[in-house]
């Protein structure tokens, strides 16, 4: 599998700025790209990237999302001295032109191009381009918003053109709505746009009816534009993470692209004039880590917004040393998504789950009322926040009059994210021949003659089966090395998944365990009555009540092997748990006889990396040793397989998911999906 993280950056993108007056477009200066890119240096994620250069894009490039017209337009404006620039912008909306701009904005378009050929000629894995000026906003015949030309819609059209990308998606998470994306694939079933945005009911910048979450894209493209609206300011990480998982996630699963790209603006993070959001720059690690298992891991990151120079910076850092595969940060204290969020998740949800199989659970979206469409009475809004918030990052109210002066905004920096030296350690019979990359464990040294007698006595009823000691002994080894971050992940094949299990659950020092349980044979009940041990189990069992708060059975009619049902609880279910539970370590148990398919197996055993720190411990039967090649593949940082897209999940499996939602999310508000009065 390809690795390898590109970076592409060009100083001459700083080489334009704004040369009048002009206090909306005064934030977008050259800084932005120098600060973003002396920060990756700094860190000594520069150099870990694979340095591509940028060129200029041809005419034919550009024409691929612009009119000729439009390009010869601005073609001119090189050659304008300042009077007739300022007249040439006076012709477009919140953006300005400057001498070299034209020049800036064919690298932007050009550095874009470069990723999309890197990375979907397997050169690279996935990559990053650090451009200005952006391009979301900018339209076939209009520049508008900082933008000139539309790079990822450029280059989304390009990679189908040149490189046979069948399905491509774009994933926005910048503050503002881009439009330009928005226009250009309005009718097209092969790019599925997904955005958020600042919104408040239209009264913020674009003020577009379009950028509502009932623009869902037309004709053939119906349901291939999904928008999630902020209707308030002030979101935090759980109001990401809960969009991601309730409404972009299942999505982008059953679209299975092969290509994704990031509208990667970062003035969504905490401290931006623009923005207004909370969430903190490491989210962003979350984000790109949920979307590396998309099209086998070929995600093209390209900057738009992002004007605190701070927070950009620290953003910027935080994804490409995703990109890169390292552990992703512990996420901060996690509750459910604010109520306006869940509003906006639920309106999104509604109106696409007629287009959509994994929403097919959604509430039904509620009749069109014509005047006040989803608009909160007046009284509702106001200085006094949302009410009935269910909790979740704390809402920051703007004064609705005007935008009170940016009072200094502090957060923590990120913490350092800190790669173990070794990646993944293995305990394999000597029999069974260790995958490339990975290492045999073999513990400092063997267990005392105490130390067996214990073991012995614990978990072996005394039988004297000297090679069984040394097994637990040296998993108990493993552990520690990994709760001491000196090894980051590992793998074990066990002659008894469940005892092995136990001990580790009770050797364990984490305060928190997540254990993953697939397949069918009951969890030992000393693990189930363990306080500090959240148990998730996916089985084909009859759904019955949860034991308690830490015990929950998620029933699949088609059992474990049926991928769009085990994904939809991965997704709507087990990650979102798994996130706000914030386990010091992830076991991910596989029961004897389960019968999974690759790529899915895959999918989890990556997925759950993003939690405790990378830190996972795979448990697989001793005598099936066909998982251990793939599981080994994803442990080492490969992205899975691509599942292709995904049909259905049954619908009686959709009824006891909902149900078991709808059960947990007092417990675990972060499985919310629909704000309290719409329950
Ligand atoms: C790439 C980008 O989406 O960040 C560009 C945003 C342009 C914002 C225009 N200003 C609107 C004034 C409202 N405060
Ligand atoms: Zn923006």
């Amino acid at each position: 599998m390809k690795m390898g993280t590109a970076l592409i950056y060009d100083e001459e993108m700083t080489k334009y700025k704004l040369l009048w007056v002009d206090p909306v477009c005064k934030i977008e200066v050259p800084e932005r790209l120098i600060v973003s890119y002396e920060a990756l240096v700094k860190s000594g994620l520069a150099d870990r990237c694979v340095s591509i250069p940028v060129r200029e894009a041809t005419d034919a490039e550009i024409l691929l999302a612009h009119s000729e017209e439009y390009l010869e337009a601005v073609k001119k404006t090189p050659f304008m001295h300042l009077e007739e620039l300022m007249t040439f912008t006076q012709k477009y909306g919140d953006v300005y032109f400057h001498p070299n701009i034209y020049h800036c904005a064919k690298l932007a378009v050009g550095a874009t191009l470069q990723l999309v050929d890197n990375v979907m000629t397997g050169k690279v894995r996935n990559g990053m381009a650090l451009v200005r000026p952006p391009g979301h906003h900018s339209q076939s015949s209009a520049a508008n918003g900082f933008c000139v030309f539309n790079n990822v819609a450029i280059a989304a059209q390009y990679a189908k053109k040149h490189h046979k990308a069948k399905r491509v998606l774009i994933v926005d998470w910048d503050v503002h709505h881009g439009q330009g994306v928005q226009y250009c694939f309005e009718d097209d079933p092969s790019v599925l746009y997904f955005s958020w945005h600042r919104y408040e009911h239209q009264s913020f910048w674009p003020n577009l009816k379009e950028s509502d979450f009932d623009s869902v894209g037309s004709g053939k493209g119906a349901g291939f534009n999904v928008n999630v609206p902020w209707n308030k300011v002030g979101m935090g990480n759980s109001d990401y993470l809960a969009v991601f998982f309730h409404v972009l996630l299942p999505v982008a699963y059953e679209f299975s692209p092969d290509l994704v790209f990031i509208c990667a603006g970062f003035d969504s993070a905490i401290g931006d004039p623009e923005g207004h959001m909370s969430a903190t720059p490491d989210i962003f690690a979350h984000l790109t880590h949920l979307l590396m298992n998309l099209a086998d891991g070929k995600v093209c990151a390209v900057l738009e917004g992002g004007y605190n120079l701070t927070s950009l910076a620290q953003s910027v850092c935080q994804t490409v040393q995703t990109l890169l595969g390292d552990p992703a940060p512990r996420p901060a204290q996690l509750g459910g998504a604010c109520e306006s969020a869940l509003e906006s998740i639920h309106s999104a949800r509604s109106i696409h789950k007629k287009y959509w199989s994994c929403l097919q659970h959604a509430a039904a979206p509620f009749p069109e009322e014509p005047s006040s469409k989803n608009r909160r009475p007046a009284q509702q809004g106001g200085s006094q926040g949302p009410e009935g918030d269910a909790g979740g990052d704390a809402q920051r109210e703007e004064e609705k009059v005007e935008e009170k002066e940016e009072e200094e905004i502090v957060w923590p920096e990120p913490l350092r994210r800190v790669a173990p030296s070794l990646r993944s350690a293995l305990l394999l019979p000597d029999a069974v021949e260790c995958p490339d990359g990975c290492a045999r464990f073999s513990p400092a040294h063997g267990p005392g003659p105490l130390e067996r007698a214990r073991l012995r006595k614990s978990y072996l009823k005394e039988s004297e089966d000297e090679a069984s000691v040394t097994l637990l002994y040296n998993l108990t080894a493993l552990l520690g090395q990994m709760e001491k971050n000196e090894i980051r992940n590992g793998l074990a094949l066990v002659p008894d998944v469940s005892m092995a299990a136990t001990l580790l659950t009770s050797a364990s020092l984490s305060k928190r365990v997540l254990l993953v349980w697939m397949g069918e044979g009951p969890v030992p009940s000393q693990i189930i009555e363990d306080e500090k041990t959240l148990v998730v189990h996916i089985n084909s069992m009859e759904p019955h009540e949860a034991q308690s708060k830490y015990y929950i059975p998620i029933p699949l009619k088609k059992g474990c092997g049926d991928t769009a049902g085990v994904m939809q609880a991965v997704l709507g279910l087990l990650l979102p748990l798994g996130y706000q539970y914030e386990p010091g370590l992830v076991l991910l148990a596989r029961l004897p006889g389960y019968q999974v398919e690759g790529g899915l197996w895959q999918q989890l055993t990556c997925l759950l990396q993003g939690l405790a720190l990378g830190h996972t411990l795979v448990l697989l039967q001793e005598n099936e040793t066909a998982p251990v090649g793939i599981t080994a593949s994803c442990l080492l940082g490969n992205a899975a397989l691509s599942l292709g897209p995904l049909v259905a999940p049954g619908p009686e499996d959709v009824g006891s998911f909902e149900r078991l939602r709808l059960r947990l999310q007092t417990d675990w508000p972060l499985l919310q999906t629909t704000a309290p009065e719409k329950r």
